[in-house]
């Protein structure tokens, strides 16, 4: 049975090894691996994850082979692991960085579906220092990634996927995996990214479509041509549902002079009819000036 420790808000973990001691604030998540808490302690605020020994081994591996990248780390950054004994039994933990946001599907509720481009954008942010850095996320998915500060940075609080190029996926979810739509190997590649990124921005508008066609990528292309909102970057989105890319930053270069294409183009004709309404603003003032003069 996997050893799992229930804290309470309010309660003092004290680190077996370490002799630190940990302020329970609140439970912030729970998943299947193990229960997340917010605590406070000497470093101030942190999160405290309870999973058993082998989780906390693989995860704290992971959280530390991901900090070089670029004195960034797209997950939260590892702090230390330890212990807590409780009536002689050991349940393990660790502290890690606690990433202030909200989770991505929560952050999309209270916002328009145009800001799935933004989400996009930042998504493929995410992406570049990660890929450079010579791993894929794997396991691409809106639950793993929590909206952070006013930039609104996308950060990943389940690293559990992330795969060295070349090998083969992990951890996979099928409505992400470009396998399971057909559309490509799930071999560790930046382009498996690029299709689970752009699967996730078609589900943040249009989540029921997309899980109705679930595997069928042609079906995928016309819910992104019928739609009024990604219509405006049908092509990037399926380059890249096709492979195209190979490169976050390419993908979000191409991203964005479509978006702001379009964007000139509509102002463009907003100015083009302004300019089409002065004829005849002129003439009617000109009939209104003659018919006051004559009379
Ligand atoms: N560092 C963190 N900062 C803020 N919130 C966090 C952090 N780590 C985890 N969480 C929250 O706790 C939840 C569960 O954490 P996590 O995904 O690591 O658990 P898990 O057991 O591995 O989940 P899964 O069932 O997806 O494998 C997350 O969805 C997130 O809401």
């Amino acid at each position: 049975m996997k050893k799992r420790y229930e804290a309470v808000p309010g309660e003092i973990l004290y680190g077996k090894w370490t002799g630190h001691k940990w302020h329970v604030e609140r439970e912030i998540g729970r998943g299947a691996n193990g229960i997340v808490y917010l605590v406070r302690g000497a470093i101030g605020q942190a999160a405290l994850k309870f999973a058993d020994s082998s989780a906390v081994a693989a995860e704290t591996n992971t959280l530390q082979s991901l900090e070089p990248v670029r004195g960034f780390s797209p997950g939260p950054f590892f702090i230390e692991a330890d212990d807590v004994e409780k009536n002689g039994v050991i349940y393990p933990f660790y502290i890690m960085e606690y990433i202030d946001g909200l989770m991505l599907h929560t952050f999309m509720r209270s916002k328009k579906k145009e800001w799935s481009f933004i989400i996009l954008l930042r998504l493929l942010d995410f992406l570049a220092p990660l890929h450079q850095s010579g791993k894929i996320m794997g396991d691409l998915k809106p639950e793993n990634f929590i909206v952070s500060g006013s930039a609104h940075l996308i950060r990943a609080v389940d690293m559990g996927g992330i795969t060295k190029l070349g090998r083969s996926v992990k951890e996979y979810t099928a409505l992400y995996d470009r396998a399971a739509w057909h559309s490509g190997t799930r071999e560790a590649e930046p382009s498996y990214d690029l299709f689970a990124a752009t699967v996730l921005t078609v589900a943040l508008v249009h989540k029921n479509e997309v899980q109705e066609v679930s595997g069928r990528i042609d079906r995928l292309v016309d819910i992104i041509d019928s739609s009024l909102v990604l219509r405006k970057a049908a092509p990037i989105l399926k380059n890249a549902l096709h492979g195209q890319y190979d490169c976050a930053l390419t993908m979000k270069k191409e991203l964005l002079v479509c978006l702001s294409g379009r964007e000139a183009l509509r102002k463009r004709k907003k100015q083009k009819k302004k300019l089409r309404k002065w004829p005849v603003l002129f003439i009617i003032l000109t009939v209104v000036c003659v018919l006051f003069l004559l009379h």
